[in-house]
């Protein structure tokens, strides 16, 4: 029976936690909940559930989950071990360590009782005022110790207040840092022959991070909030983002029998308050991540920044040397002198002036220009090299989260968007403020009224336009929208040419891209009609704004509170000023969609920096098994759909294992497993009796050769492709290895031999010939590990046979994993088994039905006797 579920949970958690129920719970056992709410400053879109293991030591063993532990860590330096134990049968405890740098505390709830204020007042008057977490203390052991008293004292005069808790309801605070310790085991570089002495190093750990430690008794709804500050950084942005999050953790009593509980973590609910610092705080971050990029260019802005002022000064100067010269003009008139007694002299002085301002003008732009394109360049050079690292260093589940045009586009279109509006607003920005700060000071001095006058009248052109342009941008946007479809729509079409030819699809094709182009045609002609109605109002509004002036303008000349120079330098002054202020209005609107694409580079720049793990040890060659020990997993975007349950193998070190199964039964999810290609929930997967999660990834795959069944090539030469597979290798080594692959025929009978460029992805190869490419690079990669993944199972059965000796030749002396489809390798394997899909609702659960040599598992008629007999009518058919 499950007890009242607590009123914090809402719909979606309380899902969730149904689900884990019914997955993984045994129907017959105590279930109690536990919830803890989550208050994670932590983006955790994807990370879901801590998980557990559970030992027969009566023991619980709480582990947060790689995804979640990175973020915790603010992506570093999480401690790996999440130890946990029961100090009786009645009380179930668990202790989280949390990194130093985190600065943290625990609410409790107890039967919806809340003791949060206990807690904040030992966090507040032990932790953040006397060793704030941010700063690494080298405060001695003993210290703690007598903190450690004082908490607990704190906390049982708290329950022991009227408080509803039991006795037993303890609270322990321990911590202990140090930084030396963290500093070592960063740097430190394991490798394989110094792995053991190092290990143990490395397993002193809880001497890094701080520790809260809560004894908690089962029993009861207990809400457990748990709220992470980053030191000084509260990301409190974040918490908005936290999705629910789930554990079930299990409790065996000494007498064997089984209690459960489930932990719900689950999202926080902001305040319109926290939104707002959220944001700020957002903000504040994407300018440092901004100012870490230009900070290399900081002299170059400065210069640009003085150009670009000198440029708006003489802007400025323009209409006021234009004045001159007309009031030069208009003196001449007065004096009423025939044209030839004119002294010229008079003319030359403001002339000259205009002259220079116009040289020195020209001058300035030129050097603007030149300069602000080196910036721009060097801002999207530096941003795009981020993001590609980024991408390279990513997760693979990154990749199947988000979508490929989404990841090109922030490459390519943010970036430049963000270049080109950062260009503009650098310099037009500047120069507009700057001229219409001077410029209107200016017109004030020479005519207040006159720029009164024009001031109540300008706003209201200046905001209807304004509103106009908003919906102009709106038919923008559906143009450039349905721009894309037609696009998209040709491009698809282009790069499926042979698909679309083979269903003779032409004609709707042609059809679709048509009608698209018509809608494309229809919303650019109709936004033609409003730029139209928009220029024609806009020039008719300066138009007027104009003759304003000159009517106004005019009266005080003839009053003689204006010289006919003054009126000149107004006109051209408040054009300048009105031209500045609009122009300002549009780099406002694309500063703000400029800084949204820097946003989204900076989302994906700063999520692959979760990625930098612990695992350091470096593994230069496999020698022993490899081991998959009670190993749950789940794909990170398909959190509620479990592949893996408690699942365990060994593959020993040069046997062949084939593994067989129906579709969607988790064969290739053990391949990408062994790669480290994703992080398991729980369980563990040794390499050479080293947990995979120690070790470094690069190492690792650098073992493990990988040939499926759609190898994919790059666009250049195959000399290149083969060469992908140890760069270092000599041209003879290449040709050794294309031989031993049984590719040396075909590709020396191409005219270009090997100097061949094979398309894109290979396209200018055939299924089988590209397969032994891939077979060839695998060669001179030299992995202890070889994974082929129903690697003969597309090609038909000539090229199979090719293909397939040359896989034999590269089997000999590796630990092979086959997932198989050919008859022939399935039977000579050394170990076989047959998988199914779990199935949460099926009593067993369990992912291998089956396992043995290919004789036991005959005699044995069950599953894969089906399966051979199944796979060799087919054979015999082909
Ligand atoms: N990247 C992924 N994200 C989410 N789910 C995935 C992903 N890759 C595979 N799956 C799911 O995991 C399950 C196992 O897939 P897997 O590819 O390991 O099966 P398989 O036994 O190799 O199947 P097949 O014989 O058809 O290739 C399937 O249900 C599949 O839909």
């Amino acid at each position: 029976m499950i007890p009242k579920t607590s009123m914090s949970l809402n719909k979606c958690s309380f899902k969730i936690l149904k689900n884990v129920i019914n997955s993984s719970i045994p129907k017959n056992a105590n279930i109690y909940q536990v919830i803890i709410k989550n208050e994670l400053s932590i983006n955790t879109k994807y990370s879901i559930n801590f998980f557990e293991n559970l030992n027969n030591d009566n023991k619980i063993h709480l582990k947060f989950n790689e995804s979640i532990k990175s973020e915790l860590l603010n992506k570093k330096n999480f401690n790996r071990k999440y130890n946990s134990y029961t100090k009786n049968n009645l009380q179930t405890s668990f202790k989280i360590d949390f990194p130093k740098k985190l600065n943290s505390y625990c609410k409790i709830l107890y039967n919806q009782t809340t003791i949060t204020k206990s807690l904040n007042q030992i966090q507040k008057s032990n932790f953040t005022s006397k060793t704030p977490f941010n700063k690494t203390s080298n405060i001695s052991n003993s210290y703690y110790s007598k903190n450690k008293i004082n908490d607990v004292n704190q906390f049982n005069s708290y329950t022991n207040n009227g408080n509803t808790y039991p006795n037993n309801f303890k609270t322990f605070y321990k911590r202990v840092s140090s930084k030396k310790n963290t500093q070592n085991n960063q740097k430190r570089k394991f490798n394989k022959s110094k792995y053991q002495s190092s290990k143990n190093k490395s397993h002193t750990s809880s001497k890094k991070f701080v520790t809260d430690y809560f004894v908690i008794p089962i029993g009861g709804t207990i809400t457990i909030k748990l709220l992470y500050h980053y030191g000084q950084k509260l990301r409190e942005e974040n918490i908005s983002k936290c999705s629910t999050i789930y554990c079930e953790a299990h409790h065996r009593n000494k007498d064997g029998r089984g209690k459960n509980i489930v932990i719900a973590l689950e999202e926080k609910k902001n305040n319109e308050n926290t939104e707002d610092k959220q944001k700020e705080q957002e903000n504040k971050e994407l300018l440092k991540f901004l100012f870490s990029i230009i900070k290399k260019d900081l002299l170059l802005v400065l210069f640009i920044f003085a150009v670009t002022l000198s440029a708006a000064g003489i802007n400025v100067l323009t209409p006021i040397i234009t004045g001159d010269l007309i009031n030069v003009v208009q003196d001449v008139l007065k004096r009423q002198e025939g044209f030839y007694s004119i002294d010229f002299a008079e003319f030359t002085a403001p002339t000259l002036k205009l002259l220079t301002l116009y040289l020195t003008q020209g001058i300035l732009t030129f050097v603007d220009i030149t300069l602000v394109a080196k910036l721009g360049e060097n801002i999207a050079s530096r941003l795009k090299l981020k993001l590609f690292n980024s991408y390279l260093l990513q997760e693979i589940s990154f990749f199947d989260k988000n979508k490929y045009n989404d990841i090109i586009t922030r490459l390519t279109n943010d970036i430049n968007s963000f270049k080109s509006t950062f260009k503009q607003a650098l310099t037009q920005g500047l120069k507009c403020t700057t001229q219409v700060v001077i410029s209107a000071s200016y017109l004030i001095s020479i005519s207040p009224s006159l720029t009164l006058t024009i001031c109540s009248t300008m706003p209201i052109i200046y905001f209807s336009m304004n509103l106009y342009g908003i919906y102009l941008r709106k038919l923008s946007k559906k143009a450039h929208m349905l721009e894309d479809i037609t696009n998209f729509i040709a491009s698809e079409a282009i790069s499926n040419i042979r698909t679309v030819r083979s269903f003779a699809a032409e004609p709707t094709e042609m059809k679709l891209y048509q009608s698209s182009l018509n809608k494309t045609s229809d919303a650019n002609t109709k936004l033609g009609f409003h730029i139209g109605i928009f220029q024609g109002t806009t020039n008719a509004s300066i138009g007027s704004l104009v003759l304003m002036i000159l009517y106004f303008g005019g009266k005080q000349v003839v009053q003689g509170s204006m010289n006919p120079g003054q009126l000149m330098t107004y006109m051209v002054a408040m054009q300048n000023t009105q031209k500045s202020l609009s122009h300002i209005g549009v780099l406002f609107g694309q500063s703000i969609k400029a800084f949204d694409s820097l946003r989204r580079v900076y989302e994906y720049v700063t999520d692959s920096e979760g990625n930098s793990s612990n695992a350091n040890i470096i593994i230069n060659e496999i020698q022993d098994k490899i081991e998959f020990k009670n190993v749950n997993f789940t794909y990170p975007t398909r959190p509620e759909a479990k592949i893996l349950n408690n699942f365990s193998l060994k593959i020993p070190v040069g046997k062949v294992l084939a593994i067989c199964g129906t579709s969607g039964s988790g064969k290739s999810t053990i391949g990408q497993l062994i790669e480290k290609f994703y992080e398991i929930d729980s369980g563990n997967i040794l390499v050479d009796d080293i947990s995979i999660k120690d070790i470094d990834s690069r190492s690792l795959r650098k073992n493990i050769g990988y040939i499926n069944q759609e190898p994919i090539l790059f666009h250049t030469t195959i000399l290149e492709n083969i060469r992908y597979g140890n760069p270092n290798a000599t041209l003879e080594e290449v040709k050794e290895a294309a031989r031993q692959a049984n590719a040396s025929h075909f590709v020396e009978s191409f005219p270009k031999g090997y100097d061949t460029i094979v398309g894109d992805r290979g396209v200018a190869l055939s299924g089988g010939q590209k397969q032994r490419i891939a077979i060839a690079r695998a060669i001179l990669k030299n992995p202890s590990i070889l994974i082929l993944d129903e690697a003969t199972s597309a090609l038909d059965s000539h090229s199979e046979r090719i293909v397939q000796e040359a896989l034999n030749r590269l089997m000999k002396g590796r630990t092979v994993i086959v997932i198989a489809h050919r008859l022939s390798t399935i039977k000579n394997a050394d170990n076989i088994i047959v998988m199914k899909p779990y199935d949460p609702l099926d009593g067993e659960k369990i992912n291998i039905i089956e396992s043995g040599t290919h004789r036991s598992l005959m005699r044995k008629k069950g599953e894969y006797y089906k399966f051979y007999k199944d796979l060799s009518r087919k054979d015999k058919k082909d």
